[in-house]
């Protein structure tokens, strides 16, 4: 049993965390909202779990180091300074930060990776999400993850390769290159599907979330994985055994 705390707890998924905090058999430690103090919650706590936005990441990694314990972090919408803060934060925590924590995610992502790997670059890659209309980053974390690992699999980095969305007279499309597009509307828990597409053929890979249990089910799952770890950065697949 895990005393865990929640950043983020009004909001949506911070609801959904205290039910699966709970169905897992979990202590709920408490919460804290924006203006909260993340030190006086990591004290009360054995593990953090962070859904909150990317300005508080620095102030809750600072709260788990201060306490000495683990930090879960799922906000999504980081920019490159916020993954050094994560790298910093985990030379003294362990520290768990992924755009998606849910089994079918995670899988998607290791599919992708291989399908990346057998399909030569005469294969364009295109991802599609789609959320509720209160998200507000674009593309999802989720995404980014997913064109990470297709990234990986060509043995490339997403950044030299990343097209994020088209407006205009664009040119035709650049091989090797890994595109984007973005809809948002309704309240779609989050829809993620990976194209490769070449000449007469495409194959496509999709996970549908129908809610965000799911997604709370795998941060609690990963929170009570991270007790007693080392300090370091850990990944989903560690955690579900993939
Ligand atoms: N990794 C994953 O699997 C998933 C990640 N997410 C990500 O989680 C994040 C939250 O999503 P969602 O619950 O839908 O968003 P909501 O807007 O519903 O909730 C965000 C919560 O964070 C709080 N918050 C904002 N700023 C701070 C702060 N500085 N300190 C503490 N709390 C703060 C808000 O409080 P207030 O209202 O007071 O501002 C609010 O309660 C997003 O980045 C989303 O993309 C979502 C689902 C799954
Ligand atoms: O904001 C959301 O809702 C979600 N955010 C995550 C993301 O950005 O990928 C995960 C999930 O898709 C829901």
């Amino acid at each position: 049993m895990a005393r865990i705390g929640i950043i983020g707890s009004a909001g949506r998924m911070g609801q959904a965390l205290v039910d699966a905090i709970i169905a897992a058999g979990h202590e709920h430690a408490g919460g804290i909202d924006q203006g909260g103090d993340p030190v006086a919650l990591a004290q009360a706590c054995d593990v953090l779990v962070d859904f909150s936005a990317p300005a508080a990441l620095e102030f809750n990694l600072d709260a788990a180091i201060h306490a000495g314990i683990p930090i879960v972090v799922g906000t999504t919408g980081l920019a490159e300074r916020h993954h050094w803060l994560v790298d910093a934060a985990a030379v003294s925590v362990p520290v768990l930060q992924t755009g998606n924590t849910s089994l079918g995610v995670t899988l998607l992502a290791h599919l992708v990776r291989e399908a990346a790997v057998r399909l030569g670059e005469d294969w364009d890659i295109e991802i599609v999400e789609t959320h509720h209309r209160m998200k507000v980053d674009a593309p999802s974390g989720t995404a980014l993850l997913l064109g990470e690992a297709a990234a990986a699999g060509r043995g490339g980095r997403l950044d030299e390769v990343s097209v994020r969305g088209r407006d205009g007279v664009t040119g035709a499309r650049k091989a090797g290159t890994i595109g984007f597009a973005a809809l948002r509307g309704g309240t779609v828990a989050g829809d993620h599907t990976v194209h490769f597409l070449a000449d007469n053929e495409r194959l496509s890979f999709s996970h549908l979330a129908e809610n965000r249990a799911i997604f709370a089910r795998g941060a609690v799952r990963a929170a009570a994985w991270l007790l007693g770890k080392e300090p370091g950065r850990y990944q989903m697949p560690e955690v579900l055994g993939l």
